[in-house]
């Protein structure tokens, strides 16, 4: 397998001449491998659009270096195979779904019958009825989806996505889901970022935690698994019990140990409470808290 995505020591510096330099990036170390899905998280401000613009070329580092498809980020050709949604797309308004990805079509060397190819893109994502509407009168969900058909109009081998879910309904959600997940069943491979942690379970092979400018963990699903199993316990009740912190009323959540837990419903039973709800703690949720409220260092790989 090759790697798509090859960072070493990447830092980005924002200096302004009249306030105090910015670290927004330092050090990063990143390989990307063909046919994964690498799902990028952290907090406001943690240097995630920073390193998408150094990927896509809106940007220069200070110092490291990068290569994509095996290029130097700053060869124009390392981007030829690649599709990118930015945070808040910005796609002409005065154009149509279909006039939008026969340019993206044509622009990465589709041969052959570009509408039809564009009209397949459309009618994966559900907008196909709006083919030859101005995009300057849809709904940000419908926008979304065209930035997306956008994106993956000609098979890129890789997909840069800045939220890509966002703006979109459960529906539209889940439909992205199974279209990014068959993109990377067919060998694509995407590096995108999300706040929304439950979306990066499910589309992510690894993710990467960001904080303050520094990769501070990189980690798969399973190992999660393996590290971390707590449950939360929801309940409703009249009486305090041992542990249990007050959410709202007489409703009571706690969060713990996968061992601990048949002794708290246990206490909850006897207490006469209600069960609202047991479930697995989204553990990346967990890392997430810890990170970025300790701001401790943790590994890197
Ligand atoms: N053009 C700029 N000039 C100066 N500082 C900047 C500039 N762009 C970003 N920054 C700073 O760099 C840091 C990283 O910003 P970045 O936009 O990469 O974060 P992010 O993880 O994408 O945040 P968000 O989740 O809010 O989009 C922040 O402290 C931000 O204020």
């Amino acid at each position: 397998m090759t790697a798509v995505i090859q960072l070493e020591k990447l830092s980005k510096t924002y200096l302004n001449r009249w306030r105090k330099p910015v670290h927004a990036l330092r050090s990063l170390d990143l390989t990307v491998m063909q046919g994964e899905a690498f799902g990028f998280v952290g907090a406001n401000g943690a240097g995630k659009s920073t390193t998408i613009k150094l990927l896509t070329g809106a940007m220069k580092p200070s110092s490291g270096t990068g290569l994509l498809m095996g290029r130097p980020l700053d060869d124009h050709k390392s981007r030829a195979s690649l599709g990118y949604v930015p945070e808040n797309p910005s796609l002409y308004d005065y154009l149509t779904p279909l006039e939008v990805l026969g340019i993206s079509a044509r622009m990465r060397g589709v041969q052959g019958d570009v509408k039809a190819e564009s009209m397949r893109w459309l009618e994966r994502f559900g907008i196909v009825h709006v083919a030859k509407k101005l995009i300057r009168d849809f709904s940000k969900g419908m926008a979304q989806r065209t930035a997306l058909a956008q994106a993956m109009v000609g098979n890129p081998g890789l997909l840069i996505l800045d939220e890509p879910l966002s703006g979109l309904d459960p529906l539209g959600r889940r439909e992205v889901v199974d279209i990014l997940a068959e993109y990377r069943n067919n060998g694509g491979t995407i590096f995108f970022t999300s706040h929304v942690l439950h979306d990066v379970e499910r589309i992510a092979d690894r993710f990467g935690l960001i904080h303050q400018g520094e990769m501070r963990m990189v980690r798969s699903p399973a190992d999660l698994a393996r590290e971390d199993s707590r449950v939360q316990i929801r309940s409703m009740g009249s009486t305090a019990v041992a542990g249990m912190k007050r959410d709202v009323g007489e409703r009571w959540a706690i969060e713990l140990p996968h061992d601990q837990v048949w002794a708290q419903l246990e206490r909850l039973r006897d207490a006469g409470h209600q069960i609202v709800e047991v479930r697995a703690s989204l553990s990346l949720e967990h890392l997430f808290m810890q990170t970025v409220q300790s701001g401790s260092v943790g590994d890197t790989d």
